[in-house]
């Protein structure tokens, strides 16, 4: 059965914009039989026409069309015009393997996400599967009523990640999504389980079905009568995602698995914080880890992502950007870098959150380190400082003198470094551990 992407009543048309016969010859073969209409353009100027006579949902956008051309200017521009065009156009844009800062460039100039030459066939559907599903939401969105605040992404927000952390379970998570199996999904807080499971769902048979989604310890609070209610609204051929499953009382833990038994069509997500050994060494009954854990994928903290929170952030700054309808905005160098030097304890939720505050208070057109609010992690053990203590504590010293010399030097991280006897890179590392 082939996939379809978002909308079981309509084909989601795709639009590639590439010059090479040969990977436009890949993408007819692949993209049809999985569930999209596919048009195609050889340059930018083939693809307006197209665009002015067929409705497009995603364009899928190579950015080199002169025979060697590497810089990208061309298709650069091409997507800048079809951003200006129509704010609520959805670009995926196809660069080299190597070309992670083309990749943040992109995103910067207004792309929703990128995929990889040689691409992978099912990371392009899942990316482009992804992709409508915002393109339809944007349509579908009122403008004039906001979103609400602090519900950082849509769940049908694209998977936005491409370092090699994410790829090892992005893969497996895709090959496994087309088939019924459980999936168990382990990570910390914020790293993205629920975004996940929601794109299994969408990427699986089952997409046109609903997708039920239970917290134990909220159900467990209303009393047991509340659990097997919401069991018994779950449609048995849809998908059940479990969030917290680590959390649920043994008694509930035995009535699942009779549950279970009893839907043997139920398509089964849970995810956890606890690491498996928490859930093995007692928090779920061996019976039920064995019943949910057929394929386990564990998310990496964020900190472990390398580039891919330089695209999160791009990323979130322009989902925000178009939320609270501000004018656009661009993230300077040293922001996209204190970023990326951060810790993120909260994860992507913390990172999302950040973004949403700067968009909210930014003053001008770009965002500079001191726009970016992150929340140093206080290390283990170390109580919160009060005002009011006294202050030799040696952390604060080291924000005071820092703070004070880049205010000095107008934010200017190369003469603050310079004044201070540290290079930018030490000087990056301690704004970002005071929040600066
Ligand atoms: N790779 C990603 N790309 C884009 N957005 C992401 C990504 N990962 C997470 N997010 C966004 O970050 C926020 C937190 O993610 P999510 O709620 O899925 O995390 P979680 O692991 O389920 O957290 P918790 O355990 O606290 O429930 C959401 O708004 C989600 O859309």
């Amino acid at each position: 059965m082939p996939n379809n992407p978002s909308s079981p009543d309509l084909t989601p048309s795709i639009l590639f914009i590439d010059d090479d016969a040969d990977v436009q010859k890949a993408a007819a073969l692949l993209l049809p039989r999985r569930g999209f209409s596919l048009l195609s353009a050889r340059d930018p100027a083939e693809a307006w026409s197209v665009l002015s006579a067929e409705p497009v949902d995603v364009v899928l956008l190579d950015l080199n069309f002169r025979p060697g051309s590497v810089s990208g200017a061309e298709g650069f521009a091409c997507l800048e015009a079809m951003v200006a065009h129509d704010p609520d156009m959805v670009v995926v844009i196809v660069t080299g393997h190597s070309g992670i800062n083309i990749a943040v460039a992109a995103m910067r100039a207004g792309a929703t996400d990128f995929v990889m030459k040689p691409w992978n066939n099912d990371r392009l559907v899942a990316t482009l599967t992804a992709a409508v599903a915002v393109r339809r939401q944007r349509r579908n969105a009122d403008p004039v009523a906001p979103q609400p605040a602090g519900h950082a992404a849509e769940p049908d927000s694209p998977i936005i990640g491409d370092s090699p952390a994410m790829r090892r379970i992005l893969e497996p998570m895709r090959r496994a999504a087309t088939t019924d199996a459980p999936i168990l999904l382990l990570g910390e807080a914020g790293t993205g389980k629920s975004l996940l499971a929601h794109s299994i769902h969408r990427l699986s048979p089952r997409a046109g079905r609903p997708l039920a989604t239970l917290d134990p310890m909220a159900l467990w609070s209303e009393g047991e009568g509340a659990w097997t209610t919401a069991l018994a609204a779950v449609t048995p051929d849809g998908t059940l995602f479990l969030d917290e499953v680590g959390d649920l009382p043994q008694p509930l833990q035995a009535r699942l698995l009779a549950f279970l038994k009893e839907r043997p069509h139920l398509r089964l997500v849970t995810a956890s914080r606890q690491k498996r050994d928490a859930l093995q060494a007692g928090m779920l009954q061996s019976d039920l880890l064995y019943r949910l854990n057929i394929v386990e994928l564990s998310l990496p903290p964020l900190h472990e992502r390398g580039d891919d929170v330089r695209l999160l952030a791009v990323h979130f700054l322009h989902l925000f950007t178009r939320r609270y309808q501000r004018p656009a905005l661009t993230l300077s160098a040293d922001a996209l870098d204190i970023i990326a030097q951060a810790s993120w304890p909260g994860n992507i939720r913390a990172l999302a959150q950040a973004m949403e505050r700067a968009v909210v208070l930014a003053r001008g057109t770009v965002l500079h380190p001191v726009d970016i609010p992150i929340q140093a992690p206080l290390p283990d053990g170390v109580a919160a400082a009060r005002p009011g203590d006294g202050d030799l504590n040696l952390t604060r010293s080291e924000k005071a003198i820092v703070e004070a010399a880049l205010r000095r030097h107008g934010f200017n991280v190369s003469h603050a470094a310079s004044e201070l006897g540290l290079s930018r890179a030490a000087l990056y590392r301690r704004m970002a551990r005071h929040g600066l």
